[in-house]
């Protein structure tokens, strides 16, 4: 069982300079975001969901402000945050069951843990009958499974997902949410979920964090209280739909119109 993981985001800001221009990708974002919540950012492409995904990540500096994970400056990448990203990341060379062993090797776990630990993970995301498979010979479904069980393998308690469902048809992404959600029920990991889907989020998310466009500050921080399994025929997830569908679709126009201003001014 993960321990009890929090995330704060204090004051940070973000600028990305390639030669006279200058991007602010975020600005002045503060989140605090608990053990076991399930949150997601929102909002149309450019509003910096990946730009702070990787700050918490540790790939990428903020350019001021702070992030600590239980109190613990985020200084680069570690081992109780684990990031899934849209295109799998898995070694080809690796059949199945190495690419999930992989990390627990490098942790210098003994086989037989790693054997359990494979296991059962083949087990929790249905891929027994794909084990000794290598990732070319799988859909993009089966692969973004393997992705996510590399992750769960190492059993981060924080799980930073990068639109991984984003690349898969609407049943198969369905799918892997209900499994993601019963993870999640099951593990207690705090998680932080980027995408640009609406519906995603509100199916998913304790918490929707909607983001700006240029520069990427917090839009709206709205909690989620619809019971789950969710149903994205009620009443109540098609208000929530349309109330996100109006704050993202501004963004959206504010996006086109910089784009336009950029065509201009080249
Ligand atoms: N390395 C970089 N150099 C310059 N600008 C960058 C860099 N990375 C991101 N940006 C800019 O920062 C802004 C935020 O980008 P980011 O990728 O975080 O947005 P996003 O919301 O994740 O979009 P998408 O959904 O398309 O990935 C964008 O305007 C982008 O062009």
């Amino acid at each position: 069982m993960s321990k009890a993981t929090h995330i704060r985001i204090d004051g940070v800001n973000k600028t990305f300079v390639s030669g006279r221009r200058q991007v602010v990708a975020l600005q002045d974002i503060h989140l605090h975001i608990p053990h076991g919540q399930f949150t997601c950012l929102l909002g149309p492409s450019g509003c910096g969901k990946s730009t702070l995904l990787n700050a918490v990540a540790g790939f990428s500096h903020p350019s001021s402000g702070r992030i600590t994970v239980d109190g613990a400056p985020v200084t680069g990448p570690g081992p109780e945050r684990g990031m899934v990203f849209q295109e799998y990341a898995l070694f080809p060379w690796m059949t199945v069951e190495r690419n999930i062993a992989f990390g627990l090797e490098i942790e210098g776990q003994d086989k037989e843990r790693i054997a359990a630990t494979v296991e059962q993970l083949l087990k929790m995301l249905g891929l027994i009958e794909f084990r000794s498979r290598y990732p070319k010979d799988l859909s993009g479904g089966m692969r973004q499974r393997v992705a996510i069980a590399r992750v769960l393998a190492l059993d981060s308690p924080v799980m930073l997902m990068d639109e991984p469902f984003g690349a898969l048809d609407a049943l198969t992404r369905r799918n892997l949410q209900d499994e993601l959600l019963r993870i999640w029920s099951e593990t207690n990991k705090t998680i932080l979920f980027v995408t640009h889907s609406i519906e995603e989020a509100i199916y998913l998310a304790d918490r929707i964090v909607v983001m700006t466009y240029r520069p990427g500050t917090v839009k709206r921080d709205i909690l989620v209280d619809l019971p789950r399994p969710r149903d994205p025929a009620a009443p109540a997830f098609n208000d929530l739909k349309r109330e996100l569908g109006h704050l993202v679709m501004e963004e959206q126009q504010r996006h086109h119109q910089a784009e336009r201003r950029m065509a201009v001014v080249d």
